[in-house]
C-alpha cells in the first residue's frame, strides 16, 4: 500500500510520476480504427476507451473493480457562516452513507462501484484558516495517507467524492491561490448561499489569501494552509492512483480543487484523470478550463459525494463495451474506407 512518510516523501512522489503505457495506447488506437464504423464516429467514447487502455496497460481495458471513495471532513471556517447548512450535517450525512440512504449509495450501486466511506476526525474540525493554517503538518500528512490507503492494487477505475459542510470555501481559496485570479472569481453559492452570503464568503477567502498566499510555496504547504482533511485525502488518493497507474474520474468543484496545487507543481499531474462532469458551482467550468479537461457531462448537478463521477462511470462502461465487443472490418467482412 502506498503511504507518504513525510512531506518530503509526498513531494518526491509528486516529482516522479509514471506515464501511461504507450504500447497499449497505440494498440487501442489501431483497434478503434479497425472497428466497423466510420473513422471517429463514436466520438469521445473512442477517446475514453483509448485512455482506459493506456492507463490499464492493455489493449482491451476492463471495468470489473471500480472503487468509489468518499472522504468527509469538517472545517473551522464553517463557523463564519460560509455555508447554507450547519456543520453538523457532515456527520449526519456520514451516518446516512452508512445506512445506505444517500445519492451516492444509489448511484455507486447503479454503476457497479464498491463504495468506501472515510470520515476523517469529524469531531476535530480544521483550524479557521482566516487566522492560522487549516492543518498542522502531521494532520495534513495523516489526511493524505487516509486518501492513499483506499487505493488498492488491481482497481480498474477509481473515483473520489467528498462531504464537508463549508468545503467550497477552502476549494475557492485553493483555486484563487494556484490558478490565479481574485476570491470573487472562485467563490460561488456552494449549497445555496444568497448574494449577501456569497459576498461574505468572498471576503473570508480574500482574508485567508492575504494571510497565507506568500507561504504557499509547494503543493503540501498549500493544501495544509488552505485545504481541509477530506480535500488533502482526495489529493492523496489521486496521487496514489497515479503511482499505480489507475485511471481516475474526477467529480465536482471540490475534487478538482484538491488537485490544483499538485498540477501547479507537476503540470502533467492530471494526465490519468477524466473530468466526469461540470457542476453548477460557478467556478467549476473555469477550473476545468485551467486543468485543460473537457467534462463528459453537464447535468446541472452540484451535490458532490462523487455522484457526477458515478454517472459518468456508465459512459466509461459503454465506451469499453463498444471497444471490446465490436467486430473489426476484416472479421465482419465489411469494406473499409474507399
Ligand atoms: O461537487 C460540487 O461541485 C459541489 C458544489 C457545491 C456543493 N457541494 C457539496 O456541498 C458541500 C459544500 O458546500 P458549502 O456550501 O457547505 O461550502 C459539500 O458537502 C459538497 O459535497 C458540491
Ligand atoms: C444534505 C446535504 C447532502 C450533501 N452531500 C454532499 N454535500 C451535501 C450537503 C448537504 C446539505
Amino acid at each position: 500500500m502506498i503511504g507518504f512518510e513525510s512531506r518530503e516523501a509526498f513531494s518526491a512522489a509528486l516529482a516522479d510520476l509514471p506515464e501511461a503505457n504507450k504500447v497499449a495506447q497505440a494498440a487501442a488506437q489501431l483497434r478503434q480504427e479497425d472497428l466497423t464504423k466510420p473513422l471517429g464516429s463514436l466520438g469521445r467514447l473512442e477517446d475514453i476507451a483509448i485512455f482506459m487502455a493506456s492507463w490499464q496497460g492493455r489493449e482491451r481495458p476492463v471495468l470489473e473493480r471500480i472503487r468509489a471513495a468518499v472522504f468527509a471532513g469538517n472545517h473551522g471556517v464553517a463557523a463564519r457562516g460560509v455555508s447554507a447548512y450547519p456543520p453538523e450535517v457532515t456527520a449526519q450525512m456520514v451516518a446516512n452513507f452508512a445506512a445506505g440512504g444517500a445519492a451516492i449509495n444509489a448511484l455507486a450501486d447503479a454503476c457497479g462501484a464498491e463504495l468506501v466511506i472515510v470520515p476523517i476526525e469529524l469531531e476535530r474540525p480544521t483550524a479557521d484558516f482566516v487566522e492560522e493554517p487549516a492543518m498542522s503538518e502531521e494532520d495534513c500528512l495523516a489526511a493524505l495517507n487516509a486518501g492513499a490507503s483506499v487505493v488498492e492494487e488491481g482497481l480498474d477505475l477509481l473515483f473520489v467524492g467528498e462531504m464537508g459542510i463549508g468545503n467550497t470555501t477552502p476549494a475557492a481559496a485553493l483555486c484563487a491561490q494556484v490558478c490565479n485570479g481574485t476570491a470573487a472569481e472562485w467563490v460561488g453559492a456552494g449549497t445555496g448561499l444568497d448574494m449577501d452570503g456569497i459576498a461574505h464568503k468572498q471576503s473570508v477567502v480574500a482574508q485567508a489569501l492575504a494571510l497565507h498566499g506568500a507561504h504557499c510555496t509547494d503543493a503540501f504547504e498549500t493544501l495544509r494552509r488552505l485545504g481541509g482533511r477530506e480535500i488533502a485525502a482526495m489529493a492523496g488518493a489521486i496521487l496514489a492512483a497515479r503511482i499505480k497507474r489507475i485511471p481516475v474520474l474526477l467529480d465536482g468543484y471540490i475534487v478538482c480543487a484538491s488537485i490544483a496545487p499538485l498540477v501547479v507543481d507537476q503540470p502533467r499531474f492530471a494526465a490519468h484523470c477524466l473530468a466526469a462532469h461540470c457542476s453548477m458551482e460557478a467556478a467549476h467550468a473555469r477550473l476545468l478550463d485551467w486543468l485543460g479537461l473537457a467534462p463528459l457531462l453537464q447535468l446541472g448537478m452540484r451535490l458532490g459525494e462523487g455522484t457526477g463521477a458515478a454517472v459518468a462511470t456508465q459512459l466509461v462502461r459503454s465506451a469499453i463495451a463498444a471497444h471490446n465487443g465490436m467486430a473489426t472490418f476484416a472479421e465482419a467482412k465489411v469494406a473499409g474506407v474507399a
